[in-house]
């Protein structure tokens, strides 16, 4: 299950739970004829419905989506605004379930503060219109289930961070893999188009990866390519990523960089890996390909297919080269 949907689904189940829960407070308010807590209760029922039908029509875009701030907001305000205006204490008890919920929906930040908010002022009601003790007591249950809620969702925040890092790194490397590698790739491509900034790509390839495999061993190579992508993390800039596509090829995407720069950074990394003794397969020599957007380019695959013949060009050329391949506009 993707994480959109996990969130659609928990969004849907918390309001769904509290639209229950204050529609029975509702037909009780109604049954015992106070009609002022009827009518906030069927407000608040409004407002959750409200809740779910937003997370129908936004629920392609859960992990992002505004509108459930401003619905909690209303939420938290008009029981608060109630229980200081209605002076009914019942409504204290309408507040423990928005705390959850808060949490529940919005991003923790956010969600924390608003709960801590109607907490606060919930205690504050308490304290002038009831007695300390029960000020104390509530305060207390409030702060605890907060704390729990968002120790879980924090827990939870981190393990989902963790799967989605295991999922775009490749393990023997550490630097992002082939799949991230499309992703982001058309996703610069997009930025480049709208911003026309310029973007360039380089395909690094291992020189003679067969007579490397022979003499050193998968495991010598994979100990050779984690010292080769740190020294590459070393030489590009912040900004510009690094992919592992295996079989001793590796990928750099650098945007806001255009020809001369993609020529100036493809010779200092060719130059800096073939200078070097590595630990492993002693000295040893890459070859580049290189490329750069051009206006028609807006397909990652093609980009990532010009910058892999320029690396087979480069290899055809001799090893520890560069060759530089230009984009060709369609023909008129
Ligand atoms: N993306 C990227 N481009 C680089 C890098 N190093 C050099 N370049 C490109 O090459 C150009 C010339 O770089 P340098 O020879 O280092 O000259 P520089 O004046 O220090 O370059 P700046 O970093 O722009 O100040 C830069 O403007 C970039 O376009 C790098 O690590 N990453």
């Amino acid at each position: 299950m993707t994480e959109t949907r996990l969130r659609t689904y928990t969004h849907l189940a918390g309001y769904g739970l509290t639209t229950l829960f204050i529609a029975v407070l509702a037909m009780q308010n109604l049954r015992y004829g106070f009609y002022p807590l009827f009518y906030l209760a069927s407000g608040l029922a409004l407002l959750t419905l409200a809740g779910i039908a937003y997370t129908v029509l936004a629920r392609r875009q859960q992990l992002r989506a505004p509108g459930h701030g401003f619905i909690l907001a209303a939420l938290n305000g008009i029981v608060v605004a109630a229980l200081f205006t209605l002076d009914h204490a019942d409504i204290s008890h309408w507040c423990l379930p928005l705390l959850v919920l808060n949490l529940l929906i919005l991003p923790l930040r956010h969600g924390l503060i608003l709960s801590l908010l109607t907490a606060t002022l919930l205690t504050l009601f308490l304290l002038i219109h009831q007695s300390l003790s029960d000020a104390v007591l509530v305060g207390f249950a409030a702060i605890i289930l907060i704390s729990a809620g968002a120790l879980y969702i924090w827990h939870y925040d981190h393990m989902a961070q963790s799967a989605e890092d295991l999922a775009i790194t490749d393990p023997v490397t550490g630097a992002h893999n082939a799949r991230f590698l499309d992703e982001t790739l058309q996703k610069e491509i997009s930025r480049s188009n709208f911003t026309g900034h310029p973007l360039s790509v380089i395909a690094l390839g291992m020189d003679y990866l067969d007579q490397n495999r022979d003499l050193h061993g998968e495991a010598g190579l994979a100990v050779f390519y984690r010292e080769v992508t740190q020294h590459l993390f070393g030489v590009i800039r912040a900004g510009d990523t690094l992919y592992t596509l295996g079989q001793g090829e590796f990928f750099l995407i650098l945007p806001f960089t255009p020809e001369e720069g993609v020529r100036v950074i493809a010779e200092r990394v060719r130059r800096s890996i073939a200078e070097r003794e590595w630990p492993v397969v002693g000295s040893t020599t890459f070859s580049l390909g290189c490329t750069t957007r051009i206006d028609t380019d807006n397909l990652a695959d093609a980009l990532r297919k010009r910058a892999c013949h320029a690396l087979s060009e480069a290899r055809r050329r001799g090893h520890d080269s560069i060759w530089y391949s230009v984009g060709e506009p369609p023909s008129a």
